[in-house]
């Protein structure tokens, strides 16, 4: 199983400008859109938390992601649909130069990811902070800070105190994970801010984009708020 880009991840920018509207078709009823965007240095595991969340799997093997992959999931929260679009950015500088402010519009929520085995992942995050403010992110949309691979304990550079302050002194959530082992709770994190999204965001009625295709079948979870 790959994660490289693929027709079934990766939207044509039209449709993804289309579909950030807020709501979409979704059966007989519609479902709000949250845009979620994951950034973070190359080889932290954008990729793979994106796509465990997705499809509840690891992927063998993964490529460098070349611009944006897009993926998304439908849930169901309090009731009410909701999709979650992740857009999976490009770590490496030159796969991220021409897409750039496409990430960045209506974006309703970022996660930064580093690598818990890497000190240089962890010590890029105020330049990936810097871009958000580059690219005039209002200070409401909501940030999370999460360390990816804690699955290889015998290798941490980045200890979880040092993290905890960081995420502190820039009032975001912290939290570690793995993408590779299915205990490490990757659900949690991207519904816990689905919850946050959906508690702070008002439903805005519109008409749908008539040639919303929806690629993940729905899963009903459910999570307490977290505000
Ligand atoms: N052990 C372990 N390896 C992981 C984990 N997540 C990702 N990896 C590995 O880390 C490497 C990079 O993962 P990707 O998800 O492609 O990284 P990325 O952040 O998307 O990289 P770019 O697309 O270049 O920005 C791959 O070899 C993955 O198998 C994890 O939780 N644990
Ligand atoms: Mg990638």
């Amino acid at each position: 199983m790959s994660a490289a880009p693929t027709g079934d991840d990766v939207g044509l920018e039209s449709s993804l400008e289309a579909s950030i509207t807020s709501t979409c078709s979704f059966g007989a009823s519609r479902a709000r859109i949250f845009k979620i965007i994951v950034i973070g240095d190359s080889n932290v595991g954008k990729t793979c938390l994106t796509y465990r969340f997705c499809t509840s799997c690891f992927p063998d093997r993964t490529e460098a992601t070349i611009g944006v992959d897009f993926r998304e999931r439908s849930v169901e929260i309090d009731g009410e649909r909701i999709k979650i679009q992740l857009w999976d950015t490009a770590g490496q500088e030159r796969f991220r130069k021409s897409m750039v402010q496409h990430y960045y519009r209506n974006v309703h929520a970022v996660v930064f990811v580093y690598d818990i085995t890497n000190m240089a992942s962890f010590q890029s995050l105020p330049s990936w902070i810097e871009e958000c403010k580059q690219h005039l992110l209002s200070n409401d949309v909501p940030r999370i800070l999460v360390g990816n691979k804690c699955d290889l304990r015998d290798s941490i550079q980045v200890p979880t105190d040092l993290a905890q302050k960081f995420a502190d002194s820039h009032s975001m959530p912290m939290f570690e994970t793995s993408a590779k082992n299915t205990t490490d709770h990757v659900e949690a994190i991207f519904m816990t801010l689905a919850h946050k999204l959906k508690s702070h965001k008002p439903l805005i009625l519109s008409q749908p984009p008539e040639n919303t295709v929806q690629l993940n079948s729905g899963a009903k979870t459910t999570f307490p708020c977290w505000c």
